[in-house]
């Protein structure tokens, strides 16, 4: 893993588009997405550059399951508002929350990412490690799979909803088997609410009890972090 520290949040997205921009120069087609708070200045940055996006393919990864796209609690609309509204797309993919049979839908979406090799993952961590949606316990084997929110992520995900009560309890989400076989990875983490989770990552043991430590297993991981989720490293 290469690990970059920033000052703040605005520079981890600077360098965030300075590396999509290589790739981009480089060839890669198809991008993989995160929602949350994390990617938020990064999607600005690639708003205001001049970066064209209308040959590309996004893939995200993860929806909620029982929100349309249309709710503006849905990730599919949040990536309208801050990315594919304003940076149009030849395709994006989110996996569809509504869908009669979520069974169907999983399978679906592992097609989609098989036909669509993923070049570029962005990521986020969870508080208590979760990539995507699979948190502490998923077995690093799964591809897209529908996921029982833990307590931990439906508090810390209760601020975007009126009522922690609103937050969807189940989610459908790219599996790691799925996230693993992207090119190239970049993790993004600001703030000390992250400094456990990104020290878990980097220097724990890789264990299903904080997924975002198998990334240790992939060769081309770039982890952007700030000086407070930084703070925990030795
Ligand atoms: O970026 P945030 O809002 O801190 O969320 C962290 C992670 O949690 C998720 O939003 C899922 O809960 C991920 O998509 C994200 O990477």
């Amino acid at each position: 893993m290469k690990v970059i520290t920033v000052k703040n949040q605005l520079e981890g997205a600077k360098i965030g588009l300075d590396i999509l921009s290589e790739k981009m120069a480089a060839g890669a087609k198809t991008f993989g997405l995160a929602t949350g708070s994390t990617p938020v200045e990064f999607y600005n940055q690639i708003i205001n550059s001049d970066l064209d996006f209308t040959d590309k393919t996004s893939i995200n990864l993860d929806e909620y399951v029982g929100l349309d796209g249309s709710d503006e609690q849905s990730y599919r609309y949040f990536m309208s508002q801050h990315l594919f509204n304003e940076k149009p797309f030849k395709a994006n993919f989110l996996p569809n929350g509504k869908a009669a049979d979520l069974d169907k839908e999983v399978k679906a979406y592992d097609e989609i990412i098989d036909a669509h090799p993923i070049d570029l993952q962005i990521l986020g961590i969870g508080q208590n490690g979760h990539i995507g949606f699979n948190e502490p316990g998923t077995s690093f084997d799964v591809t897209t799979h529908v996921v029982d929110l833990t307590q931990s992520t439906i508090k810390a995900n209760s601020r975007y909803f009126a009522n922690e009560a609103d937050v969807p309890k189940q989610a459908v989400s790219m599996g790691i088997a799925s996230i693993l076989k992207s090119k190239t990875l970049i993790l993004m983490a600001w703030g000390h609410e992250k400094a456990e989770a990104v020290k878990g990552m980097i220097e724990g043991e890789v264990t299903e009890s904080l997924p975002a430590s198998v990334l240790q297993q992939h060769d081309d991981v770039i982890v952007i972090v700030d000086e407070a989720a930084a703070s925990l490293l030795n």
